[in-house]
């Protein structure tokens, strides 16, 4: 209600106030001499409101007055004067008077600390930590085993953990349970029905195998293959074991043990046209650049190849 009030120096008023603040200021019965006295107004109000009354009629180059309501009996409004000159005789002991101590000479902080004078000192603080009793700590939550972990319900199932078996993503352990390395292919519990491959016949293995520039075909130059020449190579009985794809023929011996999916997968299609089941399982998986190195030849009809008399398949072996 009673707004701090940034009071212009004396004088300082040009416009003549206007007819409103002029009645308002007239219409009041108490006199600015009286309002100064009993401390209600600043002189610098006072003044204020004499030029508005017309008592004070110095030209004065700045700003427009502010309408101050005066109300009888009313408490001392605080105010405060950009004017140094008008800096009363208080303020001017308040500039030169020492700062407050702290804390105040009457403070409950103060009257705590006593002076070393008035009585023994105090016991000097000890380093030590003071053993807590257990009452005075929250006991800490039970432990929970590792089994009971397992059995948390979750909310998703990519979350929950097998409760047996390996973790997910994780391959077979090294070892089976008798400390044993596994010397054949294990299936692992995917989806992909992918297998472990043994050691040093990774993905990575095959293709260093590739780029070796070892024979992986088995023939020293590219041949016509009939129908029975590719069921005849099956894999069986020490023979190799070929398999045809979009009539080129591939001798996949030397990749069984390689074969992401098993030996087992791909002796599936050993002796015949693989392409249905490769197709099947994995069309992302580029056959030709995978077997480019074990490329025996191409698929012909029987009657293209003429075998000699003396030649059988078997003497090929
Ligand atoms: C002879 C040519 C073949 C090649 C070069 C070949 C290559 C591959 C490769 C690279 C993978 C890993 C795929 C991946 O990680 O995404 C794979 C996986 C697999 N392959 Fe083959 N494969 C061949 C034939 C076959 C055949 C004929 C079968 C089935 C009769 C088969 C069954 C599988 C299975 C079950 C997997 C594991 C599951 C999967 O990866 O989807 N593969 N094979």
């Amino acid at each position: 209600l009673w707004p701090f009030i940034i009071t212009p120096r004396r004088g300082q008023l040009s416009d003549p106030p206007s007819q409103t603040q002029i009645s308002r200021e007239s219409s009041d019965e108490t006199t600015v001499a009286q309002e100064v006295s009993k401390g209600h107004v600043t002189p610098s109000h006072a003044a204020i409101r004499e030029t508005a009354n017309g008592v004070d009629s110095a030209p004065s180059p700045q700003t427009t007055p502010k309408a101050i309501p005066v109300v009888a009996n009313a408490p001392p409004v605080p105010s405060f004067s950009l004017d140094a000159d008008e800096d009363s005789d208080e303020e001017d002991e308040e500039d030169t008077a020492p700062p407050p101590s702290f804390p105040a000479v009457n403070s409950a902080q103060r009257a705590s600390v006593k002076p070393p004078a008035m009585g023994p000192p105090p016991p000097k603080p000890s380093m030590a930590i003071p053993p807590a009793k257990p009452s005075q700590f929250m006991a800490p939550p039970p432990r929970v085993a590792a089994s009971n972990l397992r059995a948390l319900p979750t909310t998703t199932n990519s979350l929950r953990i097998p409760s047996r078996g390996p973790l997910p993503n994780r391959g077979m352990p090294a070892s089976n349970s008798l400390g044993l390395a596994p010397s054949a292919p294990i299936k692992t519990p995917n989806q992909r029905n992918k297998v472990q491959l043994t050691p040093g016949h990774s993905p990575l293995d095959w293709a260093n195998m590739q780029k070796s520039g070892n024979n992986l075909s088995g023939v020293s130059s590219l041949v016509r293959v009939t129908p029975t020449q590719l069921k005849y190579n099956n894999g069986r009985k020490g023979r190799p074991a070929w398999s045809s794809y979009q009539g080129k023929v591939y001798n996949i011996t030397p990749y069984l043990p390689f074969h992401p999916g098993g030996e087992g997968e791909l002796r599936r299609a050993a002796g015949k046209d693989g392409g249905k089941l490769f197709m099947e399982v994995h069309p992302w998986v580029n056959w030709e650049n995978m077997l480019g190195e074990c490329l025996v030849g191409i698929m012909v009809a029987e009657s293209e190849v003429k075998i000699p008399q003396s030649s059988t398949l078997d003497d090929m072996d």
